[in-house]
């Protein structure tokens, strides 16, 4: 059982520390549109509302691949199955962007923005705003359609490392 400790300053590698313990499920948000094609791989992604539907997605300040969300205002969040592992850890690392898509079927979006074939689930969306927090911009996005798979097995993150779950209806 987690204790609270008011005394030991709150470092960034504490913060992280038990952040690392909140499972995730594993996303690639792709864009593309005038500012070029991109994606990379967030875990911080979460339901806003559905009343319009809304979700936001954290991103770097300083990644290769911010502004391009930003210019095109289009994006697709593409939710991870466990085939997908390999394709979590290209589009996390310092991949070129062309090698990041080469590794799996992508169709289009009506936003323009690429849906990863075989996906958990993608949300096709328009970027309604931006509100920068520290070192990420937080980009609240409308989602315009969904698709989604049959009930299969979802990919998580924690404890720093993927694990699989069911995602099946009971
Ligand atoms: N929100 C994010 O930007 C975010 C989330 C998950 C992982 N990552 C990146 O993926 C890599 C591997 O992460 P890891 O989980 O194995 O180990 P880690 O120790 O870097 O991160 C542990 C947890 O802390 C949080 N975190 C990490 N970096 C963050 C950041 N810059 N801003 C806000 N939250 C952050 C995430 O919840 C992450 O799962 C790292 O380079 C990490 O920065 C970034
Ligand atoms: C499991 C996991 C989860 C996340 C990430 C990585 C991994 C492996 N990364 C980091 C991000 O994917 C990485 O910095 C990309 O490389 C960003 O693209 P550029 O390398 O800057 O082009 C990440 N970055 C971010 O801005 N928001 C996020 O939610 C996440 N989540």
């Amino acid at each position: 059982m987690a204790e609270l400790d008011d005394d030991a300053p709150l470092t960034k590698q504490r913060y992280r520390d038990a952040m690392a313990n909140l499972a995730a499920a594993v996303n690639v948000v792709t864009t593309d549109g005038p500012a070029g094609r991109a994606g990379f791989t967030a875990t911080a992604v979460c339901s806003v509302t559905d009343e319009p539907p809304t979700l936001l997605v954290c991103v770097r300040r300083d990644s290769s691949v911010g502004e391009a969300f930003r210019a095109n205002g289009v994006l697709c969040v593409n939710t991870l199955a466990p085939e997908h592992k390999t394709l979590s850890a290209l589009f996390g690392g310092k991949t070129p962007a062309d090698e990041r898509f080469a590794a799996a079927e992508w169709s289009r979006a009506s936003t323009g923005a690429p849906v990863l074939s075989g996906a958990l689930a993608s949300f096709d969306c328009r970027v309604s705003s931006v509100v920068e927090v520290g070192t990420h911009a937080v980009l609240f996005c409308e989602v315009v359609s969904v698709g989604d798979g049959a009930p299969t097995e979802g990919l998580v993150y924690v404890g720093r490392r993927y694990d699989t779950v069911c995602a099946c209806a009971s």
